[in-house]
């Protein structure tokens, strides 16, 4: 007895060169097998199941037509790809996706030779497939593969990805380079949410209504693309051909031959384009492919996200299995919070970058939906579309994952913080965040906001805290500030009633003591504690203080811990040259190390840390409790302990 789907065709697959012993009627049915073992395979582990699902005809037709890893498949975002790992030799790990030591939830180039790019952060995919088109025209071979050179360079991209504007970059590069070049747009009309924009208001109108051109000037155009007839399909394909529309889109404007739009999970009319493009295509084609988030598993199809990250569940009623939770989320605390600020302010604002549900802003827009943007997959946008709200004397909050806010890095310096502007920057996922691996750390944002003159970095360290740092948040208007706090629930602090802004650089000492003293930016504090508690049982009583600003420091109160203590030891949840820096750097400055201070910075380390619990994560990161424990007794001279299991 099992409870995994009968797959006969599908056992038969290694890799895709297996795929092409098959008929097209045989295709068909191993998208259906590759369908009922993508659920299967979701249902033990969660992930991201319905981007996957949308594109199973889509993935079966590309490892069918096309010879990967000769021919590059740059899938984009990535988290589509579980049916592709099934199919390039990685079935037998399929259900180890996104956990400690198993396969990634996303395309990794150390994985396989069938992951040519590697991806998470959106919109890249074009960018990447032309490089390879240049390097194949240059005579590169690729590092991976060399053996078999680069054959087709093949991005697929979906319409939400299509919102950011590297993908229009990639594309007036690639129309000038004019190299031959194949882009499939998977357009299920979804992004997380629904997609927002104008370009997304155009991507239907090519579909829906009557026809954008006329339908004769279509099919000649399209015959024209007709290979001689070859294996099967070849009537078939002219008569969708026929129907399809050939040139007058943007895309076409930009230098692409536009194919489309075709239906994506209609197995022979896939085969039959894809065939005839891979004979026939000179030059940058783009092939507009209808497809269905979520298509093949109801409960997906009709769930509001499209099932797009599901936790575990059951196959046949799709109910998901979630955790009890003791505390609510760290989101769910800073939308409250900031709706509460905005009932009482009418300047504030906030903006998302296709984010709303993840950053907790659906809820603010059910509120004041005047007041609150999705401007979709576009954070260099955000940022400064932000700054230009903050100009026009409106308060903006721009909620946007450490780890998306990168790409929004030269916005954030120039437009925001050179001309002081007071964006408000409520930085969700800041630190490890578990199953989403090394590509969503949010490990950086502490570094490269604190070097910045002007800004104010803040971490909670608690809801609680949270509260009160948007209520800081709201307040400020002197230049831009931020504060951070991590994906999850909270702590379950009791939350203030009225929450008061907090002073600026003023920290707290949550726990007096002697001889060492742990100095806490972030949710770390909670960790110090139980090391805390724990070092008395040997002699020890560290005094634990929450910085809560990286910047401006609490000078005084790091000098008094420096002067009334042998060690001070930072913490916090970010990579190396953020908060510990910028206190190592006054205490260098003041002359504290030329007295002796002993003075550790405990951070991420150099590494990137492969997806895990969070937990597990922070124990690679050595800055869990017992890890704090251990260098408290390193630094101070103790024996040291056992490590804890
Ligand atoms: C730069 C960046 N911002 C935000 C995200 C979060 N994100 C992941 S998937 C996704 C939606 C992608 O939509 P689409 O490209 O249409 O793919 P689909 O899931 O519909 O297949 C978003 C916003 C991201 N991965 N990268
Ligand atoms: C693929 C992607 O970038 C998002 O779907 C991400 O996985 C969301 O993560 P959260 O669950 O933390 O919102
Ligand atoms: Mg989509």
């Amino acid at each position: 007895m099992t409870d995994r789907p009968s797959t006969p065709l599908l056992d038969r697959i290694h890799s895709p060169a297996d795929l092409k012993s098959l008929s097209d009627e045989q295709l068909e049915q191993l998208a259906d097998e590759l369908r009922a073992e993508t659920i299967s395979a979701v249902s033990v582990t969660g992930g991201h199941l319905g981007a996957g699902l949308g594109v199973i005809e889509l993935t079966v037709a590309l490892h069918a037509i096309f010879d990967a890893p000769r021919d590059r498949i740059v899938w984009d975002v990535s988290h589509q790809t579980y049916p592709h790992k099934i199919l390039t030799g990685r079935r037998d790990r399929i259900r180890t996706l996104r956990q400690k030591d198993g396969l990634s939830g996303f395309t990794k180039r150390s994985e396989s030779p069938y992951d040519p790019f590697g991806a998470a952060h959106s919109s890249t995919s074009i960018s990447a497939a032309l490089g390879f088109a240049v390097a194949r025209d240059l005579g590169g071979a690729g590092i991976e593969t060399p053996a078999c050179g680069i054959g087709d360079c093949i991005a697929v991209i979906g319409d939400g990805a299509m919102s950011a504007g590297m993908a229009y970059e990639a594309m007036n590069n690639a129309g000038h380079l004019g190299k031959r070049l194949i882009v499939i747009l998977n357009d299920n009309e979804m992004s997380i949410a629904p997609p927002v924009g104008a370009m997304s208001a155009y991507l239907s109108r090519l579909y829906a209504g009557a026809p954008f051109q006329e339908l004769k000037a279509a099919a000649k155009g399209a015959v024209s693309l007709l290979p001689p007839p070859f294996r099967e399909g070849a009537k078939r394909a002219k008569d969708i051909l026929k129907h399809l529309a050939v040139g007058g889109t943007l895309f076409e404007e930009l230098g692409f031959s536009y194919v489309g739009p075709i239906d994506g999970h209609d197995m022979e009319s896939l085969l039959a384009v894809l065939r005839t493009v891979k004979a026939r295509a000179h030059g940058p084609i783009l092939i507009h492919a209808i497809t269905k988030k979520g298509k093949g598993f109801a409960p997906a199809e009709s769930a509001a996200d499209r099932g797009h990250g599901v936790g575990k569940f059951d196959v046949v009623t799709g109910e998901q299995k979630k955790a009890a939770s003791n505390a609510p989320s760290y989101t769910s605390v800073f939308a409250k919070s900031l709706i509460a600020a905005a009932e009482r302010d009418p300047r504030i604002c906030a903006v998302t970058a296709a984010m709303p549900d993840g950053t907790g802003l659906n809820r603010f827009m059910e509120r004041f939906a005047s007041r609150c943007f999705d401007v979709g997959i576009a954070e260099q946008h955000a940022v400064t579309f932000a700054a230009g709200l903050a100009a026009g004397g409106m308060r903006p909050f721009c909620a946007i994952y450490s780890t998306f806010l990168q790409r929004g890095y030269d916005q954030v310096v120039h437009d925001v913080a050179l001309q002081r502007l007071p964006v408000r920057f409520a930085i969700d996922r800041a630190g490890l965040v578990g199953a989403d691996g090394a590509t969503h750390a949010g490990a950086y944002d502490i570094a490269y906001l604190s070097n910045l003159p002007g800004f104010t970095v803040m971490a909670a360290a608690d809801e609680a805290e949270l509260v009160r740092m948007v209520a800081t948040a709201a307040a400020h208007d002197d230049g831009p500030i931020a504060f951070r706090f991590p994906r999850g629930e909270g702590v379950g602090v009791e939350m203030p009633e009225r929450p008061e802004p907090l002073e600026i650089g003023r920290g707290r000492v949550v726990r007096e003591g002697r001889g060492v003293a742990l100095l806490s930016f972030g949710t770390r504090l909670k960790e110090a504690v139980e090391a805390a508690e724990a070092l008395e049982a040997r002699g020890l009583s560290p005094t634990v203080a929450d910085a809560r600003f990286a910047k401006p420091l609490d000078r005084e109160l790091i000098l008094r811990l420096a002067r009334e203590h042998e060690a001070l030891i930072t913490l916090e949840e970010g990579a190396v040259g953020g908060f510990g820096s910028h206190v190592a750097q006054l205490l260098a400055e003041e002359g504290v190390f030329d007295t002796g201070l002993k003075f550790r910075s405990m951070c991420l380390p150099d590494i990137f840390i492969d997806q895990a619990s969070p937990a597990d994560m922070y124990a690679v990161a050595g800055l869990n409790a017992g890890d704090i424990e251990r260098k408290v007794l390193e630094v101070m001279g103790a024996k040291v302990l056992e490590r804890r299991a």
